[in-house]
């Protein structure tokens, strides 16, 4: 089997990217957020308060002739962001572009953050991190990824993430028209549930390349890229008037300023963020003050490649034992 899906941003920034799905019978279709970084595949639903709901599709299992209560199981989970949702859990037919699974555990959610509620555009989360990291309880459950494996033709996905246009994912087969030159793969160490593999250094603009390992995880749920303070402060001494303010968490600069190119490396290839990406958004609408798309990593103990990053590679998260991540330009 196989399956292929649009990636679509959300916004005009490239915020996130929500990717369509049925549930249930007769199928209802709802807009996730594929998400690297974690392993919940969680739903707003017919559980979820009218008041944190605001205009998202919702999953009303009690209209799916499939849907099937796992009696007794919760989950409750809390995102870097500081975004959190909590609830039950059923198991229905999913499917993600023509690739189904016939008891997917879907997670309702019965209480959503307020991020979430006002994520108008996102209608919940399908996690493809390792399913040591489900958090459903009192048994955890294995991602849409995960049960499908053993069926598709290769056990990998792609993600081909876009700047303001419709990417796609892809399960079970490696797009040749999607990427250019070779895929260079790395080892990924699945502790402790991340796509967690080692970057081998960056350059700044036409700067020299510095050799360095970069530990960090590749997270599709993540819009911007988070790396080491050296390598961030390094950055923006190549922007005129960027500062790391504290008022608004990062570093922002003025919209006018030059901003260098960042290129990270994957053993021997080396990949370019375009300037575009790094200047990822005023700090308001028509602010003149523009917030970095790479920020510093030093808060949340961990490097994270985001969209900003993803965004311009193709990249193939590799199921086998052991796994591995390969990135190529596109
Ligand atoms: C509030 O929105 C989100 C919070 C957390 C994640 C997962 N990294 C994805 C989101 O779209």
């Amino acid at each position: 089997d196989t399956g292929s899906a649009a990636a679509v941003p959300i916004d005009d920034v490239d915020i996130a990217y929500v990717t369509p799905v049925t549930i249930g019978t007769p199928p209802q279709t709802l807009q996730l957020d594929f998400d690297t970084g974690s392993s919940d595949l969680w739903v707003f639903s017919s559980h979820t308060p009218a008041s944190q709901v605001r205009g998202q599709e919702i999953y009303s299992p009690n209209k799916s002739s499939t849907a099937k209560l796992l009696e007794g199981h919760t989950w409750s989970i809390t995102y870097g962001d500081g975004s959190a949702s909590r609830g039950n859990v059923y198991v229905d037919n999913f499917t993600v572009g023509g690739l189904s699974v016939a008891q997917q555990a879907v997670q309702t959610a019965q209480q959503v953050s307020s991020s979430f509620t006002s994520e108008t555009n996102i209608d919940g989360l399908l996690g493809l991190g390792f399913s040591t990291l489900n958090t459903v309880s009192p048994k955890s459950q294995l991602t849409f990824f995960d049960n499908a494996k053993a069926s598709l033709d290769s056990p990998v996905f792609t993600v081909d993430l876009k700047a303001q246009a419709a990417g796609t994912y892809d399960f079970g087969f490696i797009d040749k028209a999607k990427y250019t030159g070779e895929i260079t793969y790395v080892p990924v160490n699945t502790n402790p549930g991340y796509w967690t593999f080692t970057s081998s250094g960056y350059a700044v603009g036409s700067g020299s390349f510095s050799s360095q390992s970069i530990t960090g995880i590749a997270d599709t749920g993540t819009s911007l890229v988070y790396l080491p303070t050296a390598i961030v402060t390094a950055y923006y001494r190549q922007v005129s008037g960027a500062t790391n303010s504290r008022n608004y968490g990062g570093y922002v600069f003025p919209c006018s300023s030059a901003l260098p190119t960042f290129t990270f490396g994957v053993g021997d290839a080396r990949f370019t963020i375009p300037s575009s990406y790094i200047s990822y958004s005023p700090i308001a609408p028509g602010s003149s003050t523009c917030f970095g798309g790479l920020q510093s990593s030093s808060g949340l103990g961990i490097n994270i490649w985001g969209d900003v990053a993803l965004k311009a590679a193709f990249v193939v998260f590799n199921g086998a034992n052991p796994p591995t991540i390969g990135w190529a330009k596109k």
